[in-house]
């Protein structure tokens, strides 16, 4: 599609020397998969001859809201006028701070269809999504355009380079306890390409995390209490994610509101995963993470250490839009067949491909922050990678935190058993578009190929602010214990 901005990697980094400090501070949008096409470059050049005093990134973001058109951009431009509620800025000299490049998208004032003028962050979720050209990646690497055509949020540099070290020393020495995840496939046992650990605070919580959480419906076995740098350093994610939060609810959400389902409330992480990615081949394959006691539109911050790798994401599209009509979505249906759910999988690759993907680059010391909108609505994936770039402390290995927060409404004493007598899973119905968003337990066993499972199926309720709603009735006695905020049991 025309919106589609693309170009040679190199070239880009080469054309962007002048304005930046270094390449990982490079605004770009590229398609290192396409083959080369200088029209951007082109685009952009006629654009800042007509428009000088404007910033290349800026022009670039314009571009890309305009559906990559000259005319449009040009016009959008000239009718900016001085009632604009922050004026652009003039070029200004680069910017000595690697890694973290500014945008101006959110002030930038665009005009929607029926001619009124918006600002660009209202345009990040009315305009049509930034689609990709089928089966190829969109490569972003700017903080701007991270939060501006995905639900995330990237701070490169994140904590003080020696404390980042200290830290991913400290996770590599634990990455030996690690364990690979094993699920059932075709009557196999598979492993999950990688290794990981939960940690949560107390020895309290290490027994609850074995014998009451479950995760893929089984009780887990790798549980680990949290070590002195994960603790100190979860003060600092907390902070800066609420910060993130706040700012993505006033400049991105519709009229500067929390989502629907969201908390209200201060996110307070009481659980880390880690992962350990031991070389290229290692990897995690497109999913959403479980919501079961997350509950519905939660907010997740991962923090990358050691090799760069990339992480994928994908809009999962309603069934009746695809262009793939034969699919066969089993996602919302009460009983899932088991044999459905292999064609399900293959259907799904089909529809990956023909949307496209975005790819962000994680290097050493980046926090993510996947935002509310994220689990539902998109899946994320760590890729293979053709070569990595070793790191100086970790060689090939890549560690990356993933910060959560358990809500205690949703302990595994107050959420539903199935008919098998397992832990009911919380999921949210993302193909058909009349169920579109709605949140429903399930037995899990029916989403693990080869095996049958229960036919238990219920809506799940939840007020505004993601509280459940409970229809089946509860022990009033049984209070379950909360888990320890991470920073508060220090
Ligand atoms: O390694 C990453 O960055 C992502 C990990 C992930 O998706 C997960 O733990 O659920
Ligand atoms: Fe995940």
């Amino acid at each position: 599609m025309d919106a589609f901005v693309s170009r040679k990697k190199r070239r880009l980094s080469q054309s962007r020397a002048e304005a930046s400090a270094g390449p990982s501070e490079a605004s770009c949008i590229s398609n290192p998969d396409s083959s080369g096409e200088d029209s951007t470059d082109i685009k952009i050049a006629i654009l800042l001859s007509l428009f000088p005093n404007l910033k290349q990134e800026n022009l670039l973001d314009i571009l890309v809201s305009c559906d990559g058109s000259v005319e449009a951009a040009s016009s959008l431009l000239s009718s900016q006028d001085s009632t604009s509620p922050t004026p652009f800025k003039k070029r200004a000299a680069p910017s000595s701070t690697l890694g973290v490049q500014t945008s101006l998208s959110p002030h930038i004032l665009t005009k929607a269809k029926d001619g009124s003028l918006t600002t660009l962050s209202e345009t990040f979720i009315r305009r049509k999504p930034l689609s990709t050209k089928k089966g190829q990646t969109l490569h972003l690497y700017s903080p701007g355009d991270i939060a501006a055509y995905t639900p995330c949020t990237i701070i490169h540099n994140f904590l003080p380079p020696e404390e980042a070290n200290v830290l991913l020393v400290e996770l590599l020495d634990e990455s030996k306890h690690f364990s690979r995840y094993e699920f059932q496939l075709f009557n196999r046992t598979v492993q999950s390409p990688h290794s990981a650990s939960v940690y949560v605070s107390t020895p309290e919580e290490y027994r609850q995390q074995t014998s009451e959480y479950t995760y893929g419906g089984t009780y887990r076995s790798n549980v680990r209490e949290a070590t002195p740098q994960l603790r100190s350093i979860s003060r600092k994610v907390q902070r800066v994610v609420n910060e993130e939060i706040q700012k993505r609810i006033r400049e991105v959400y519709p009229d500067g509101k929390k989502l629907k389902y969201q908390s209200p409330k201060e996110w307070r992480p009481n659980a880390a995963f880690v992962n350990c990615y031991d070389g290229p081949a290692e990897s995690v394959g497109y999913h959403s993470d479980e919501l079961t006691y997350l509950g519905p539109h939660p907010v997740i911050g991962s923090l990358s250490l050691g090799v760069e790798r990339e992480f994928r994401v994908r809009r999962v599209i309603p069934r009746d839009d695809e262009e793939d009509a034969g699919e066969i979505a089993t996602e919302e249906k009460q009983s899932p067949p088991s044999k459905a759910i292999n064609e399900q999988k293959s259907s799904s690759r089909v529809r990956a491909d023909l949307q496209g993907q975005i790819s962000i680059h994680l290097p050493h010391n980046s926090l993510l922050i996947m935002h509310a909108e994220m689990q539902e609505e998109w899946k994320h994936a760590i890729v293979p990678a053709q070569t990595i770039s070793p790191h100086p402390i970790s060689g090939n290995r890549r560690i990356n935190i993933t910060y959560r927060w358990y809500r205690d409404t949703l302990h595994p004493r107050y959420t539903p058993r199935c008919l098998c007598g397992q832990h009911a899973i919380l999921r949210c119905a993302q193909r058909k578009q009349e169920t579109r968003g709605r949140y429903m337990w399930m037995c899990y066993a029916g989403y693990q190929p080869g095996k049958e499972g229960c036919s238990f199926f219920r809506w799940a309720e939840f007020d505004d602010d993601g509280n459940p709603v409970w229809t089946h009735k509860q022990n009033e006695e049984d209070v379950a214990p909360a888990l320890a905020n991470f920073a508060a049991s220090q």
